[in-house]
């Protein structure tokens, strides 16, 4: 018990870093980053990174897939990476997958428990979504496709769906800034309807970081940014690994 405790502790402690063997190199081209998905093998030590685009996706959610994935750092050939203040984040279907080692000890601990977002094996069913962040701007941009799982309203998504994407997002921005955290407070205004298959684009901002808090904004928008769909405030408070093993 108490190695495996070091063991989260010093996965968890690499998280803030999300260091660049864990981002993919910039893929350029629609059809390129979709035969990646398919060259993942099972034979293949490497999870599977859930946010490289699939045969699900519409051409709004390609289109701004390559719109930031162009302006995010690329690799050279000395496997440095050349400054640009874009990165896009990988999306594994358990947090634990982040940490060194944690594709081995996902299978120990609750070998199980996925993602909520990412328990849906038919590509398209439910939460499509890309996480790009913005180190010098400390934002983070997710475009996210609703499938037609996410029903609520007739035809609309789902209000927790739309929240678990806001946590989502916002919860994985604040991991960058802050290292391991838990939301505490989330606070949202539905402010109009997201057609269901629709593509939406959802910003999330840092107000402020006080101690243990951290404090984000979000606005959930329409690709052309002309129509406000959600918006919401979040605050995450900085925790010890040792609080999720203990249980809280
Ligand atoms: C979850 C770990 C994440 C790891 C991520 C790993 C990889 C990241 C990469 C990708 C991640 C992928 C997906 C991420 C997806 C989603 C992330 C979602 C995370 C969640 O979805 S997580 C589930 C829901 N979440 C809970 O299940 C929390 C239950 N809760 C607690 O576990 C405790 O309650 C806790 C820890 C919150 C605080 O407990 P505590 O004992 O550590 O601290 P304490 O109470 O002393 O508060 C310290 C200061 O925060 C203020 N404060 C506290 N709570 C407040 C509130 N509600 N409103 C206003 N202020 C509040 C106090 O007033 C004090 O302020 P001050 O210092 O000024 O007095």
């Amino acid at each position: 018990m108490a190695r495996m405790l070091r063991r989260l502790r010093k996965g968890f402690q690499s998280l803030t870093s999300f260091s660049a063997a864990t981002i993919q190199p910039n893929l350029s081209a629609s059809e390129s980053s979709r035969s990646e998905v398919a060259l993942l093998s099972f034979f293949s030590p490497k999870p599977r990174d859930f946010s490289l685009p699939n045969s699900s996706w519409g051409s709004e959610m390609m289109r701004l897939y390559d719109h930031y994935n162009s302006q995010c750092e690329a690799e050279t050939e000395g496997g440095q990476t050349q400054g640009s203040p874009w990165q896009r984040l990988p999306s594994y279907n358990r947090s634990l997958k982040y940490a060194p080692g944690g594709v081995y000890l996902s299978k120990i601990v609750q070998s199980k428990a996925r993602l909520f977002t990412r328990n849906i094996r038919e590509p398209g069913a439910a939460f499509e979504y890309a996480l790009f962040v913005n180190k010098g701007e400390k934002k983070c941009v997710c475009i996210f496709q609703a499938g037609w799982l996410l029903e609520g309203p007739p035809g609309h998504v789902h209000g927790g769906a739309i929240a678990t994407m806001i946590d989502t997002v916002t919860g994985t921005h604040a991991t960058f800034l802050s290292g391991p955290i838990m939301t505490a407070n989330l606070n949202i205004a539905y402010r109009s309807p997201i057609p269901l298959g629709s593509t939406v684009l959802i910003e999330s901002s840092l107000d402020t970081q006080e101690g243990r808090k951290t404090f984000i904004s979000c606005k959930v928008m329409s690709t052309d940014g002309s129509k406000l769909h959600t918006e919401a405030t979040v605050l995450f408070v900085s925790i010890n690994v040792s609080h999720l093993v203990r249980g809280g």
